[in-house]
C-alpha cells in the first residue's frame, strides 16, 4: 500500500518512524479502507432485509477486536504525529476514517490543492453532495492553506456560497489560499469544482482563522498536549 497519510506537505518525505508505528498506521489505513467500502455499499445497498441483518451481525462481531483497547477523549492517537501533520482519523483526510472521502491534499505554488470523489454516503439532494459535506471539505482545505502559509489557527467564521450542486461519484478538485493576514486573524478563500471543469466553481468559501494565544491553546488542548500532567479530567471520555 502506498503512503498517503495526512501530511502537511505531501512533496516532502515524512520523518522515519519506528516499524511498529508504521505497521499500526498501515493496519489503521487498511481498516479505514474496509470501513469506507462498507459505509458506501451500505448507502447504495438494495439488498433484501435478511442480507442486511446478516451484515449487521457481522459488523457487530467485527467491533469486538477493534474495541479491545480504546483511547479517551484527552489522548492523542498513538499512531498520530501532530507536528508532522499525521492525523490518521481526521474526518476529511484521515486514512483510518470511515467518514473521510478521503481528501488528498498537496501544496502547489503556495496553494493547497485537494482531490477526492464523494460517494453516495454523502448524498443530500438526490445525486449531489449534502451542503454540510461541502463546508466540511472547504473548512479543512482552508485550514490546510493557512497552516502551510505559516499561520495555523482555528476557524472562527466560514462563509459558504453554493453556486451549483456538487455531483457524487465525480472526481472533484479543491483549491485554497491565504488572502489576508491581520495580526492573529488570517483570511483564506477556497473553491470546489469538478476535475473536468476546473473553471466552473460549484461552491466557494471564505474562512477567518484565529491563531491561538498560548493561554487559549493551553485551555483548549492542555489535557491532550501534556498527558503526564496531573489532570483529573484526563480520565474522562
Ligand atoms: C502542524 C501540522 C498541521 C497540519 C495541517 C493542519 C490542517 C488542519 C486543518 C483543520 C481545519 C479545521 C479547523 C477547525 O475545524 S477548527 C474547529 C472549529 N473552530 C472552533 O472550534 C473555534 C471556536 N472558537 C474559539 O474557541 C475562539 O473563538 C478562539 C479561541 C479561536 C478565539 O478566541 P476569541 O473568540 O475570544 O477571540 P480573541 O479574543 O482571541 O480575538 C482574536 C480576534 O479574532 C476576532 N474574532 C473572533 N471570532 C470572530 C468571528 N467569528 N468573526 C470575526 N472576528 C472574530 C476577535 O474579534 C479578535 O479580533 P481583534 O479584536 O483582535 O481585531
Amino acid at each position: 500500500m502506498g503512503r498517503s497519510y495526512h501530511t502537511i506537505d505531501s512533496t516532502s518525505p515524512p520523518p522515519p518512524e519506528s516499524p511498529s508505528v508504521e505497521d499500526r498506521r498501515a493496519a489503521i489505513a487498511e481498516l479505514g479502507e474496509a470501513l469506507r467500502t462498507l459505509v458506501e455499499q451500505a448507502a447504495a445497498s438494495e439488498s433484501p432485509a435478511d442480507e442486511l441483518r446478516r451484515a449487521a451481525a457481522l459488523v457487530r462481531e467485527a467491533t469486538i477486536p477493534v474495541g479491545k483497547q480504546q483511547r479517551t477523549r484527552g489522548q492523542i492517537p498513538s499512531a498520530d504525529d501532530l507536528l508532522g501533520g499525521v492525523r490518521m482519523h481526521n474526518p476529511v483526510c484521515g486514512d483510518g476514517s470511515a467518514i473521510a472521502p478521503p481528501l488528498r491534499v498537496e501544496v502547489v505554488e503556495g496553494k493547497a490543492v485537494g482531490t477526492c470523489t464523494l460517494g453516495l454516503v454523502y448524498e443530500g439532494p438526490p445525486m449531489y453532495a449534502h451542503g454540510g459535506i461541502s463546508a466540511l471539505l472547504l473548512d479543512q482545505i482552508l485550514g490546510y492553506a493557512t497552516s502551510v502559509a505559516g499561520h495555523p489557527g482555528m476557524t472562527v467564521r466560514l462563509d459558504t456560497q453554493y453556486r451549483a450542486p456538487v455531483p457524487l461519484r465525480t472526481p472533484l478538485r479543491l483549491a485554497a489560499e491565504v488572502v489576508g493576514v491581520d495580526g492573529r486573524k488570517v483570511t483564506a478563500r477556497a473553491t470546489i469544482t469538478t476535475e473536468s471543469e476546473p473553471d466552473a466553481v460549484l461552491v466557494e468559501a471564505t474562512g477567518l482563522f484565529v491563531a491561538l494565544r498560548s493561554d487559549q491553546s493551553e485551555r483548549l488542548f492542555g489535557e491532550a498536549l501534556h498527558p503526564d500532567a496531573s489532570n483529573p479530567a484526563a480520565a474522562h471520555d
